[in-house]
């Protein structure tokens, strides 16, 4: 008789916090997946046979692991590399490992990093809405952009997405500085032509684009107030790739509407999504996409594969490569 594959959770499969059937379909090969629906319809039969919990981004983990209902639980896999929204020590005390799929999640993420600060450059959502309108009969003035070739971009966070985004914009010859807590060796800036500034103020006065590429720590929360937006040029662009409470929001809408600096393109707000009456959404000056910086299906895959990976080895009591050990600081 072929032995049962071992249980593991997940939120949906499809659906608003689910995985792509395709998706799914890795993770069926290896495990017996069930998702909180079924969970629920049993709790204590279907509970103790669950050794693993999949989490994509922001699902809801916490309600079955509070309710205790998954007592023979040895991991939580979270696909990306943030794991903002998982209490490590709690689900530690629970006597399960955490394990997240860095690595995989960097050039999707600066991929999409790029095209944020190129559209919010260059207008390229105005101009699209200008070009599908047949009323249109000139170019208005106002797409007129700011030049990227050339300009100074400043990293905040010099991790590996930070290093992806500064690889990326070397093609665009911009003069790259970057602030994070421990300086790069020189190779690595020598490779990219980053120069490392110690102050965050420095880098926000002279940067014309200013990238935010951190991790959310207790350290990073509210980085960006008011202070440091006035520091900011009044032609500069902030583009935050991070998590939305990297930046005070409240001070990002008073810069944006009082043009202390130029523009913000954001992957990421809080809360996500923002209230249809929030502020940041009636501004001309910003563009924002929904949390998308890791989605592409490569990416996508090889999280997946990422997540199978770690959870076999935290199944088999092997050392889990991606296991998260601490709240880690940038
Ligand atoms: O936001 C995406 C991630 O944490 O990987």
């Amino acid at each position: 008789m072929a032995e049962e594959k071992t249980w593991a959770l997940v939120s949906e499969v499809g659906g608003e916090h689910g995985y792509l059937e395709e998706l799914a379909d890795i993770l069926k090969q290896h495990f017996r997946i069930i998702c909180y629906r079924e969970l629920l319809e049993d709790p204590v039969l279907h509970g103790p046979k669950i050794q693993v919990l999949f989490m994509w981004k922001y699902c809801p983990a916490a309600e079955p692991l509070l309710l205790g209902l998954l007592p023979s639980l040895k991991v939580v896999v979270s696909g990306g590399v943030g794991i903002d929204h998982l209490d490590v020590p709690f689900i530690n005390s629970l006597g399960a490992k955490v394990a997240n799929t860095p690595g995989v999640v960097s050039d999707s993420t600066a991929d999409l990093t790029m095209g944020l600060l190129l559209a919010s450059a260059r207008k390229i959502l105005d101009g699209h809405q200008i070009a599908i309108d047949p009323k249109t009969m000139h170019i208005p003035q106002s797409l007129m952009g700011v030049e990227v070739t050339g300009s100074t971009l400043g990293i905040i966070g010099m991790g590996e997405i930070g290093y992806k985004i500064a690889q990326r914009s070397k093609g665009f010859e911009m003069k790259i500085l970057y602030h994070n807590r421990t300086r790069r060796n020189v190779e690595d800036e020598q490779a990219v032509r980053a120069s490392y500034c110690e102050s965050l103020d420095d880098l926000l006065r002279k940067s014309h684009f200013v990238v935010i590429a951190v991790k959310l720590t207790s350290d990073t929360t509210g980085l960006v107030g008011h202070r440091e937006l006035s520091l900011m040029k009044p032609t500069a662009t902030l583009v935050n790739i991070s998590r939305g409470q990297v930046v005070d929001q409240d001070a990002l809408v008073k810069a944006l509407q009082s043009g202390s600096i130029r523009a913000a393109a954001l992957d990421v707000t809080h809360p996500e999504p923002l209230p249809r009456d929030h502020p940041l959404l009636g501004l001309p000056n910003v563009l924002i996409t929904p949390h998308i910086g890791i989605s592409t299906y490569n990416t996508a895959r090889r999280i997946v594969e990422k997540m199978v990976e770690n959870a076999l080895a935290a199944v088999k009591g092997l050392p889990v490569p991606n296991e998260v050990k601490l709240q880690l600081h940038n």
